[in-house]
This record gives structure tokens, C-alpha cells and sequence, in this order.
């Protein structure tokens, strides 16, 4: 199914490649300046445009917020049709309108539908990556938050090295698991460990690092995350402890317990853990927060954001980051 689409603008002041699929959800205008009278304004939603436009707000509010969902929606938008008005059949000095209609979306978000992921994800990263230098990219996070899951993407997108740091401290150690370091040698061993493990990381290149959620606590750990570029995912606690009771929390010694209602005891103790380290994740380069990404691409609920999405993010704050 269609939907009627607000979208005009004049052609000649498209960038290459022109944007050519639009998502109906969203009215979209293309052009080099907003008039100021347009039927279509009052209907006007969001914006994609490319950078490289020249805006002129007329009476037009641009807001800043409206600028920064430019990047993602101009990547893939899908289009079910594009037709070109031209004025210079009246005699007129020739101006070209575009008028695009969009495809829906599916049921329940549709993301794989409105956007080619996996496009997306390969051209940012191409983009970023010689910016990047070789430097490293330090995920973190409360438990849950997805850094394995997305630092795994996120590497082969880069073609970095995925590096996960509990699984190294497991190394170190010789145990098998994080659980039975806490066991048998306490929190702070295990601490001292991860701050080794981070030493030793710190002087590598092209490795998407997934640090262990308490690895922001101390000062010494951020020393040596700063060689590299740290992103905070900022997921919130009810889909945290939603994904850990999937899950369980054999593998998190902190939230361990042997009680049946496992989602309020888990919610409880993730609660009380940001209250302490909330402040210390503020101290990554990069935030990227999945209700932002969920406003962003008018979905309800961040339970629906793929671990390619959330990538995608992390990809377009690094590249807002670097060019500050
Ligand atoms: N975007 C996502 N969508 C659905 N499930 C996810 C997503 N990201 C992570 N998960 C799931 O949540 C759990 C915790 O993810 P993980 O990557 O291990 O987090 P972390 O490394 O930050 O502790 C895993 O079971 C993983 O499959
Ligand atoms: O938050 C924490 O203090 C911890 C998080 C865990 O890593 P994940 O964030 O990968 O679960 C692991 O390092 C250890 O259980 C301690």
C-alpha cells in the first residue's frame, strides 16, 4: 500500500546520488530552500535533505533535531514512485518538481523494508573508516545493553578485529567463566584483571572492544579507552533486564539469583547499579541511545531495533564525533 507523499523540490540542486525511495510515513521535501507559502508545509514532518542544500528557513522552523534525522533517512528511503514536473512547457524559466510516493511500512516496523541495512551499514562504514585512523572503538554499557552483539556487527562492518573483554579476562585467569572468577577470587581480582586486559587493549589498532558494563568505574580504564573512541550504548533498564531474564543470569555474577520472579529482581538490582555508575558512561566520546533511534525511525518500541540499526547509530555518532 501507498501513501499520498508531500515531497517537492527543485532537481537541479539535488546531490548525487539523488535520493530516490521515500518513506511514506514521514512527509519529505527535497530542494534547495523551504518556501515559505506551500500548500504541503502544514503537513511537513521531517525533512530529507542532502548536506550539501542550502536551507533557507523563510518562515520555516528548522529545528536542529529535524537536521539530525537528515544522515538516516536520506541513506535509504524507500520510493514506490518519482515523477518529474517541469515548468519550462509554459515558457516559464524551467524549474523542475519532484513529486515522490512512498511505500508503507510493514506491520510492526518493517525496518528490512524502509531500509536496506545492510547498504546502509556498508557505505557508512566505508565513509568512517579512514577518518578512523585505525583506532579503536570501545563499547560501553550496562549488562544486556547489546555491546557484544552490536560490537560484532559493528567489526565486520569495519573490518576490525571484535574483541570481547570478559572473554579475555577469562583467558588471563584460565577459568572458564566470569562467574567462577567472582567465586573463587572476589570482584576486585576480577577488577584488576579487566584493567589489565584494557592496558594491553589499549595499545592495539582496528578492534571493536566490548567492555564489561562496570569497566567505566574507574578512572584508570577510561586512560586507557581514550586511545581509542569509547560509545556509550544507552539502552533502558526495563529492556535490559527484559533481555537478561531471557537469558538468565548464570553468566552476570552481580545479578545472580535464584528467585522465580527473576524481572523485578533483575530490574531492581540494574536500577540500583546505574544509580552508581550512571555518571560514568556519561564519559564516553559517543552516546548513542536506542529510545533516540526508535523516535527517530517511528518505532515504538527499542525491543524492535536490530543490531544492525543500533550499528548504524554508532557509525553516524562517531562520524558527528570526528568531525567536532
Ligand atoms: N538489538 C538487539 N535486539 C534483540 N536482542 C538483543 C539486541 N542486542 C542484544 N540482544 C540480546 O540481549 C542479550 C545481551 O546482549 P549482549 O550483546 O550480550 O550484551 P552485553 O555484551 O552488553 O552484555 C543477548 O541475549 C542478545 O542476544
Ligand atoms: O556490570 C558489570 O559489573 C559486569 C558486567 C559483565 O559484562 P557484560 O556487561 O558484558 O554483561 C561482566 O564484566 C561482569 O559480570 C561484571
Amino acid at each position: 500500500m501507498a501513501a499520498q507523499l508531500d515531497a517537492l523540490g527543485a532537481s537541479a540542486y539535488f546531490t548525487s546520488p539523488n535520493p530516490t525511495r521515500i518513506n511514506p510515513t514521514k512527509s519529505v521535501f527535497f530542494g534547495t530552500k523551504l518556501p515559505s507559502t506551500n500548500s504541503t508545509m502544514p503537513k511537513l514532518k521531517s525533512l530529507a535533505i542532502s548536506s550539501s542544500l542550502h536551507i533557507k528557513n523563510g518562515d520555516i522552523e528548522v529545528p536542529r533535531k529535524l537536521m539530525d534525522d537528515v544522515e538516516f533517512l536520506n541513506s535509504t528511503l524507500p520510493t514506490l514512485k518519482s515523477e518529474v514536473f517541469s515548468t519550462a512547457g509554459d515558457g516559464q524559466t524551467s524549474v523542475e518538481i519532484n513529486v515522490l510516493q512512498g511505500e508503507m511500512l510493514e506491520p510492526g516496523g518493517g525496518f528490512p523494508e524502509l531500509f536496506d541495512e545492510s547498504k546502509i551499514i556498508k557505505n557508512k562504514s566505508e565513509e568512517i573508516e579512514p577518518y578512523l585512523n585505525g583506532r579503536c572503538i570501545y563499547l560501553v554499557g550496562m549488562m544486556g545493553s547489546g555491546k557484544t552483539t552490536v560490537g560484532k556487527v559493528l567489526a565486520e562492518a569495519l573490518g576490525y578485529s571484535f574483541c570481547d573483554c570478559d572473554t579475555l579476562i577469562e583467558e588471563t585467569v584460565g577459568e572458564n567463566t566470569v562467574a567462577e572468577i567472582f567465586k573463587s577470587y572476589g570482584e576486585s581480582f576480577f577488577r584488576d584483571t579487566e584493567t589489565e586486559v584494557l592496558h594491553k587493549l589499549s595499545m592495539m589498532h582496528q578492534l571493536v572492544v566490548s567492555t564489561g558494563g562496570g569497566a567505566v568505574i574507574r578512572p584508570v580504564n577510561w586512560r586507557h579507552m581514550r586511545k581509542g573512541i569509547s560509545v556509550w550504548l544507552d539502552v533502558p533498564l526495563e529492556a535490559l533486564a527484559r533481555r537478561i531474564t531471557a537469558v538468565g543470569t548464570d553468566s552476570r555474577p552481580l545479578l545472580h539469583h535464584e528467585s522465580r520472579n527473576s524481572y523485578s529482581k533483575t530490574m531492581k538490582r540494574l536500577s540500583a547499579l546505574f544509580e552508581e555508575r550512571g555518571e560514568a558512561y556519561t564519559n564516553a566520546d559517543v552516546r548513542v541511545s536506542l529510545e533516540n533511534i526508535a523516535a527517530k525511525i517511528g518505532s515504538e518500541d527499542v525491543c524492535n531495533l536490530t543490531p544492525t540499526v543500533i550499528a548504524i547509530e554508532v557509525l553516524l555518532q562517531i562520524c558527528k564525533f570526528i568531525k567536532k
